[in-house]
């Protein structure tokens, strides 16, 4: 793994545009893994600011609440038009339907989906907990798209979003392991030091689902862009 130490969200933002800019520089009609969550907001901000063109290029996000529509301002597809989609147009946008009555038909529909897009490259956060996506520790490293009970670590962690803790919907459809994992180029962001266990864990720790994100050491291509206090943890740096 490279992990690039930043001083500040800005800054890995940055160094991720210009590996996003490398990439559709090989194809504009490149296939990109999207993420929300505070982790990426610098990046959308600096790609927002740039002449990046993605209109020939395809988006595919990780995750989505159940029971929030896109009108709902904490619904991840309200977050990605706001942050990017409505900046800087793409040819298509997926994101899992959260709202869907039958589920299980919608999350067979994404893995067809992803099947179709074979991803270029994919941008993840971590959770404190070190999952990825909503893969929480425990999740079988090669599962595809699926429901989740979030953890109340993941609910607690996202309240912040909510008027209270009540309002964090129990549940989310997420990207499994097993895809993200055959995505061709990962870059993953941690900002902050209540990710600096996670991060000694995805980076340090042994490859265990008790760390979704330790399942990344197996990858040949992967970019950790952190701060200081998110890698405060890390014994070689
Ligand atoms: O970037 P944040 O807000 O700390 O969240 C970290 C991770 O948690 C999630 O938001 C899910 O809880 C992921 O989508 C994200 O990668």
């Amino acid at each position: 793994m490279d992990v690039r130490i930043v001083s500040s969200e800005e800054e890995g933002g940055k160094i991720a545009l210009e590996m996003f800019k490398d990439q559709l520089a090989k194809n504009p009609a490149s296939v990109f893994g999207l993420a929300t969550g505070s982790s990426p907001e610098g990046f959308y901000r600096e790609a927002v600011a740039s002449d990046i063109d993605f209109t020939k290029a395809t988006s595919i996000n990780l995750d989505e609440y159940v029971g929030l529509d896109e009108n709902n301002d904490q619904s991840y597809r309200y977050f990605m038009k706001d942050r990017l989609f409505d900046k800087k147009p793409f040819k298509k946008n997926y994101l899992p339907n959260g709202m869907a009555d039958d589920l299980e038909a919608e999350v067979k529909n994404y893995d067809e989906i992803i099947r179709e897009n074979p991803i270029d490259l994919q941008i993840l956060g971590i959770g404190r907990n070190g999952h990825i996506g909503f893969n929480e520790p425990g999740t079988p490293t090669d599962i595809t798209t699926h429901v989740v009970d979030l953890t109340p670590s993941t609910i607690e962690a996202n309240a912040r979003f909510f008027a209270n803790e009540d309002e964090v919907p129990r549940q989310a459809i997420s990207m499994g392991l097993g895809s993200i994992q055959k995505s061709k180029k990962i870059i993953l962001f941690a900002y902050g030091e209540e990710k600096a266990k996670a991060i000694q864990g995805c980076i340090e720790g042994p490859v265990t689902t008790h760390v979704p994100a330790s399942i990344l050491q197996n990858l040949s291509d992967v970019t950790v862009i952190a701060d200081n206090a998110a890698t405060s943890l890390l014994k070689n740096k």
